[in-house]
């Protein structure tokens, strides 16, 4: 379950870099109850992917070889591409990178310019209708597929523009588990009819004139945008401004 600020170690922006010594750092574990090695031992849930609470005890060498985003194995620990987080433990899917992908659906128009966002049904903010690769999936059928189940608007027959394969800053991150994601941008010219599904609680387009339009917005609604996605559709509005 993703909340929307899990506990964390505080976290000095300079001991971020695993270079700087931190022989006191104490990061606070975030596995949640269905993670933790007993459950894990039972469980058929199809999300999770590493049925082991043990880091390492896997071999990475396959999953570095295809990362969107290179990261160092130290002592058997996948180490978090972006610096110390101040969590361990694990609330992904995987150990390492969990490969999500994107779609930024923006439509242009005649009253002006959209963005299809959903509103996630665990901890309510406003989203891209992304999520995780699946297993042998590949990311161009992944963003066709979470567009599909999560809004019901099917893109298959779009070349979109990928804009990013890149870390996503995302609540659940800790030191040993991290998403990235292949951003791509998908551009329409008019609102296709929205129907939230899977897990997101509602699918709406909403005004994109540019990110503070967006979040205004949200607020206006009572919500919140997922800040995790700020910067990937800041580079959709910057891409989009440069066309
Ligand atoms: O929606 P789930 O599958 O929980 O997680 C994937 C999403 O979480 C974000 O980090 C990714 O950018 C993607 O949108």
């Amino acid at each position: 379950m993703l909340s929307i600020t899990p506990a964390r170690a505080d976290l000095p922006e300079s001991s971020r870099p695993w270079s700087v010594a931190w022989p006191t750092y104490s990061p606070v574990d975030i596995t949640p109850p269905e993670l933790q090695a007993d459950a894990l031992a039972t469980s058929h849930d199809a999300w999770i992917v590493d049925h082991t609470a043990d880091p390492t005890s896997i071999d990475y060498a396959e999953r570095q070889a295809v990362a969107l985003v290179s990261y160092e194995v130290v002592d058997g620990r996948p180490r978090n591409p972006f610096g110390r987080t101040g969590r361990v433990g694990r609330d992904l899917g995987k150990w390492a990178e969990n490969a999500a992908a994107d779609p930024i659906v923006v439509a242009d128009t005649s009253d002006g310019r959209f963005v299809l966002l959903i509103e996630r049904d665990d901890c309510h903010q406003w989203a891209i209708p992304g999520g995780m690769v699946d297993p042998g999936e590949t990311a161009p059928a992944a963003l066709v597929r979470e567009l599909r189940e999560e809004t019901g608007v099917d893109l298959a027959d779009v070349e979109p523009v990928v804009l990013a394969r890149t870390y996503v800053d995302d609540p659940r991150n800790t030191d040993n588990a991290w998403v990235c994601s292949t951003v791509a941008l998908y551009r329409t010219s008019a609102r296709l009819e929205a129907l939230a599904g899977d897990d997101a609680a509602a699918a709406r387009w909403l005004p994109f004139g540019d990110l503070a339009e967006l979040c205004g917005a949200v607020h206006r609604a009572g919500g919140e945008l997922y800040s995790a996605h700020f910067p990937l559709l800041m580079s959709a509005a910057a891409a989009i401004a440069a066309d």
